[in-house]
Order: structure tokens, then C-alpha cells, then sequence
């Protein structure tokens, strides 16, 4: 290998799940095919039974619990434990937010200046914030009767979906639509399109404008 060939070290991920896990199997399958400069070095999650915990075990990635389920106080970080962990005992380079559902605390946020990013199922900045999670997304988009939908990858801020946006993709809602129709088709292109902006944050193809939006380069 000559020497101009030789790698910049891989990224080294944080993703945090709260449910079933899908982007982040999507990220996880980029990491393994080669697409991506990174590696899923720990999962957080405020529900360690999830299924985005399993796949985790599964594939032998560690899990850290936070915050705390509210049964079981003892079992969960503490908000600067979990900066400790993330920094120190993982060596955690960028936070990837995958269907998270709780705040991230602002002593992470500090932590990881312009390295944390979360994906939205809708064209934020409509239908975001408080409340507006899941399905419950998709049903307030489809009783709008708002044509288009489709996800928002954003860096993460101290508030709910106010971060600077990266990237989003549009698909179409048809006045017919069930929420449920309209989920499956916004979710295919979150998979799509998650992916390549945690890869762009890997690779250093994100720079920022003067008024601090960001813009991701592509590779060629
Ligand atoms: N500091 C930040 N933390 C998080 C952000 C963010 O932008 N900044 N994004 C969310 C993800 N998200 C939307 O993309 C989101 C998740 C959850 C909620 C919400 O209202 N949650 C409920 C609790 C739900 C539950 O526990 O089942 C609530 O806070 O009452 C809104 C938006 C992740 N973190
Ligand atoms: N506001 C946050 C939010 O609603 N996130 C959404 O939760 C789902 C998680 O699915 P997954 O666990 O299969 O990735 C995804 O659709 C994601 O956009």
C-alpha cells in the first residue's frame, strides 16, 4: 500500500435508540459493507429491552443505559457519567440520535459541539418539537393535508428538533393516505439518506456557513 493510500482512523459512533433500531441497523450495515469511515462503538438507550438494544448485543456492541428507566432508578447514567463514558471509555468521535426519544442533556450537547446529529420524519421545522415523535408525526402530516413529507437530518441543539438542518429528502402524501402508508415511506428514505450524512460527518465533508448553516460536500 503506498503511503498516499494510507486511512485516517475510522470515526468512532455513539448511536442512541430507543425503540426498534431500523437506521441504526441501516448505519451499523453501512459501517460493516465499507460506505461509511465509522464504527458503532456503543449504543445509549433509555430502554434497554429495546429492539435496537438487542440487535446491539447481538453484533456484540456495548449498551449503556440513559437516562434511567423510571422503574428502576439505580440502573441508568448519570448526565455527566454518560459525557464520561461517551469521551473517555469509548472515545466517542460523533453522536448519532437514531429514533431517540428522550432530550439529550445540554452538558452532551456542550461536549459534542457540531458532532451530534438526529434524524426527524418530517420536514422540519413543521411538525417537530415537543410531542411530535413516531406516529405521531405521521398522523398530525397526514390530517394537515400537507402534500409532501419526508425526513430531516439535523445537528442536535439544547431544544427538541431546532438544530441546524444537514440534509432532508421529500416523498409524496396523498390526500388518501393512512399514517401508517406514510411512515413506511418516509422510514425507506431516512435509511437512504441517514447514512450517507453520518458518512459525509465520518469523512469531514461537512463545513459550515458563516451564518452556521452546514453544508454536506458528496463524495465523488
Ligand atoms: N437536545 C435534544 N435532544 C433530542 C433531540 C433534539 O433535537 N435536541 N431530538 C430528539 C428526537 N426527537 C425528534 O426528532 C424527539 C424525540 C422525543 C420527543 C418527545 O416529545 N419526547 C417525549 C417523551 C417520549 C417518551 O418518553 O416516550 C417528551 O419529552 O415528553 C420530541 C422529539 C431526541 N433528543
Ligand atoms: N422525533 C424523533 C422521531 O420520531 N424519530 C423517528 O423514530 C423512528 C425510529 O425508527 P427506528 O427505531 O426504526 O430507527 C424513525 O422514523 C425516526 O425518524
Amino acid at each position: 500500500m503506498s503511503l498516499g493510500s494510507a486511512q485516517a482512523p475510522k470515526k468512532r459512533l455513539a448511536v442512541f435508540v430507543s425503540g426498534g433500531g431500523s437506521n441504526f441497523r441501516a448505519i451499523h450495515a453501512a459501517t460493516q459493507q465499507g460506505a461509511m469511515a465509522g464504527e458503532v462503538a456503543v449504543v445509549v438507550s433509555n430502554a434497554p429491552a429495546c429492539g435496537g438494544c438487542e440487535y446491539a448485543r447481538q453484533h456484540g456492541i456495548p449498551t449503556l443505559t440513559y437516562p434511567a428507566p423510571k422503574d428502576s432508578p439505580g440502573e441508568g447514567l448519570g448526565d455527566e457519567e454518560l459525557v464520561q463514558q461517551l469521551t473517555l471509555e469509548y472515545g466517542v468521535d460523533i453522536v448519532v440520535l437514531a429514533g431517540y426519544l428522550k432530550l439529550i442533556p445540554p452538558g452532551l450537547v456542550r461536549a459534542f459541539k457540531r458532532r451530534i446529529l438526529n434524524i426527524h420524519p418530517a420536514l422540519l421545522p413543521a411538525f417537530g418539537g415537543k410531542g411530535y415523535y413516531g406516529g405521531k408525526v405521521h398522523r398530525a402530516v397526514v390530517a394537515s393535508g400537507a402534500r409532501f413529507s419526508g425526513p430531516t437530518i439535523h445537528f442536535v441543539d439544547e431544544e427538541y428538533d431546532t438544530g441546524p438542518i444537514l440534509a432532508q429528502a421529500v416523498v409524496p402524501v396523498y390526500p388518501t393516505d393512512r399514517p401508517e402508508q406514510l411512515a413506511a415511506r418516509v422510514l425507506k428514505e431516512e435509511h437512504r439518506l441517514y447514512p450517507l450524512c453520518v458518512a459525509a460527518l465520518c469523512d469531514g465533508r461537512v463545513t459550515w456557513r458563516e451564518d452556521g448553516i452546514p453544508i454536506m460536500w458528496t463524495a465523488h
